[in-house]
């Protein structure tokens, strides 16, 4: 008797689940909703510690960087010319900021925000065999510079990305930049530093970490590449491109 009253529980079970999952598949069977108490909305807690210390410290850094945003502007203006002109932009940096500086080319030769032409722009680091080849054969300090006597010419500008601004690597390459007769601008960390020393033009981030460092080299890719977008179009509808030369 006690296995025929079981058998009969079960079949009833199995038939409710069956209801309900025809009901959730959308065939029309009601399905009960379960009684449940709402989730309670929820709470986020205050940052503190290294979290919170990393927003005062970009919002800290943030005032003085946006004093020098017109030298991220004037920079998107001529590389507007250079690059409509058929000159090419070279990019480098170690680490983080070969990833900031390949961030720039590939808006570049993709895009920023609207549809427009490509536009010539290399990240010396992202050639690999290269890079390994010339570090390997002639080191580490000449992996840019040989890269830059390679593909720079007269007029092209040559972009270097570090926060610390004395890595030996951008130092070659930025001599080598002018000897060609480049436009070599520097996205550093504070200032004085070599490499804005031995760079035509510089954009100096005072902020105490690397990483805020970083961060706002970012916003500098980003501000050039609006100047780019927006200078681009007076210089094609203008048709001139005679001031490259002036970049
Ligand atoms: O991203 C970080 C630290 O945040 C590191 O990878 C950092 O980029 C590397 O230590 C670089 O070698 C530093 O070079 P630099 O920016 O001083 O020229």
């Amino acid at each position: 008797m006690t296995t025929a009253k079981t058998t009969d529980k079960t079949a009833k079970t199995a038939a409710k689940t069956a209801r309900s999952t025809a009901g959730a598949a959308g065939n029309g069977t009601k399905v009960r909703r379960a009684r449940t108490a709402p989730a309670p909305s929820p709470v986020t807690p205050p940052a503190t510690g290294p979290v919170a210390g990393h927003c005062d410290e970009l919002l800290h850094a943030l005032a003085p960087f946006r004093d020098q945003a017109g030298t991220a502007q004037s920079w998107g203006e001529r590389l507007a010319r250079v690059l409509a002109g058929g000159g090419r932009l070279l990019a480098a940096g170690n680490g983080g900021s070969a990833a900031q500086a390949q961030h720039l080319t590939a808006e570049l030769v993709g895009r920023y925000r609207d549809d427009r032409p490509p536009f010539s722009a290399i990240a010396l680091h992202a050639d690999t065999s290269s890079t390994t080849a010339i570090a390997n054969d002639y080191g580490v300090d000449e992996v840019f510079a040989r890269q830059v006597r390679a593909h720079g010419r007269e007029g092209d500008v040559l972009m270097l990305l570090s926060t610390s601004g004395a890595s030996a690597n951008l130092l070659s390459a930025a001599e080598a930049g002018r000897e060609a007769g480049m436009s070599v601008w520097a996205l550093t960390g504070p200032a004085p530093n070599p490499l804005a020393a031995g760079s035509d033009e510089s954009l100096c981030v005072q902020a105490g970490s690397t990483a805020t460092v970083q961060e706002l080299h970012l916003v500098a890719v980003h501000m050039v590449c609006a100047a780019f977008d927006a200078a681009l179009e007076d210089v094609l509808e203008g048709g001139s491109t005679d001031d490259a030369a002036d970049a």
